[in-house]
């Protein structure tokens, strides 16, 4: 396959309600999605980075920057290549795995539907619909949070996880236990807000019989998240923590996670996700996919993935309407619970171009 042309594109979405973190509250999405213009056929990619580096090193800006005045030069530069070379041929610019996914996943959605081949069956997907969960924002109150978590039970959503940080942790865990009881699945994510110091307050979630609790310890401390694990009977998951397969590999065999919670834009794509994936199925570590807010760009690329036979966890996959009014694709519904995979060839989804240009903010053609 021979690229021609790659357009930046930065989009503008409102969310339909604050949505805070450990680490800050977001109101509306900055985000940047690529299309890449084949010999074969367009495709579509989305960078999961946020407008500040926040939740990792990477931003929108910086996003840009890399892939305007390296990322897509090397590529053109290749000639022809397989979605399968990108990876390889970035490999020689370090980090800046946000933005080389995105390159990856537009490129490969061109290869795909270039040859009529959906994302999902591509990626090894053994179902044709998901369950979902749901993130649930620290909020000003419990009772805010108990109508939260009732709408989104109303909704149908199979999982809720909970953001916690210091002050915020013990009191929503156990109050959304007594409204909603013990069935419900129910995990927490810390969002490298705690360290090891805090591990016999954390240990107090453990009554809670959560399925996990998501990145409590920063993202360099593998041996602080093994021994915070001796520590609890939580079992604890990691995120920003695991960046390949090789750091996955890692963190299990250190007995620092007993859960992974992939992202593909954090991995790098959705190739490495695919081997992270495979790695901990050979390691008996079950896996979820994390999201990112993503549009429905990355959130029908998400779905394949989610589809995979690890993926034994409900994910953040959520609908559409969670975080949006209008999505820049046909929105995701849930269905009893379950986003349907998208069947079409490549992510199966393509932007429509109304509402595309009603949120573009930016946008650069990179004649190649
Ligand atoms: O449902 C979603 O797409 C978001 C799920 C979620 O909570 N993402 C968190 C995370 O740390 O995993 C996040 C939120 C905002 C920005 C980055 C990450």
């Amino acid at each position: 396959m021979n690229l021609t042309g790659v357009e930046l594109r930065r989009v503008a979405l409102p969310l339909v309600a604050p949505f805070r973190t450990s680490f800050g509250t977001q109101t509306r999405r900055d985000v940047l999605l690529l299309r890449v213009v084949t010999d074969g056929a367009e495709g579509w990619g989305e960078c999961v980075a946020m407008a500040d580096p926040l939740y990792s090193e990477e931003y929108v800006d910086g996003a840009v920057d890399v892939l305007r005045r390296f990322l897509v030069p090397r590529l053109a530069a290749a000639g022809s290549f397989a979605a399968t070379d990108v990876a390889p041929l970035l490999s020689g610019f370090h980090g800046h795995r946000m933005a080389k996914a995105a390159l990856e996943l537009a490129v490969l959605d061109a290869e795909l539907r270039a040859e009529g081949r959906p994302l999902a069956r591509e990626l090894g997907a053994v179902r044709d619909r998901v369950p979902c969960g749901v993130s649930v924002g620290i909020m000003a109150s419990v009772p805010e949070l108990l109508d939260a978590v009732g709408g989104y039970l109303d909704a149908g959503y199979v999982r809720i996880k909970l953001k916690i940080e210091p002050g915020w942790d013990v009191e929503p865990v156990r109050a959304v236990r007594e409204r909603f009881g013990d069935d419900v699945l129910l995990q927490v994510d810390a969002n490298t807000a705690y360290t090891l110091a805090d591990a016999r307050h954390l240990a107090r979630l453990d009554p809670f019989d959560l399925l996990l609790i998501e990145q409590p310890l920063p993202e360099d401390d593998v041996l602080g998240h093994a021994a915070l694990a001796k520590q609890i009977r939580t079992p604890v998951c990691l995120d920003e923590s695991i960046t390949s397969a090789r750091g996955a590999a890692a963190a299990i065999t250190l007995g620092a996670c007993s859960v992974v919670n992939i992202k593909p834009g954090r991995v790098g794509g959705y190739l490495e996700a695919r081997r992270i994936h495979d790695l901990c199925v050979a390691h008996g570590v079950p896996v979820w996919c994390g999201g990112m807010l993503e549009t429905g760009i990355g959130r029908a690329a998400n779905v394949a993935l989610a589809a995979l036979p690890g993926f034994v966890l409900p994910g953040d996959t959520s609908a559409s309407d969670r975080y949006y009014r209008t999505d820049v694709t046909e929105p995701f519904v849930l269905d009893e619970g379950h986003l349907a995979v998208p069947t079409g060839p490549g992510i199966g989804v393509t932007p429509r171009d109304d509402e595309l240009a009603a949120v573009t903010t930016w946008s650069e053609w990179l004649p190649l």
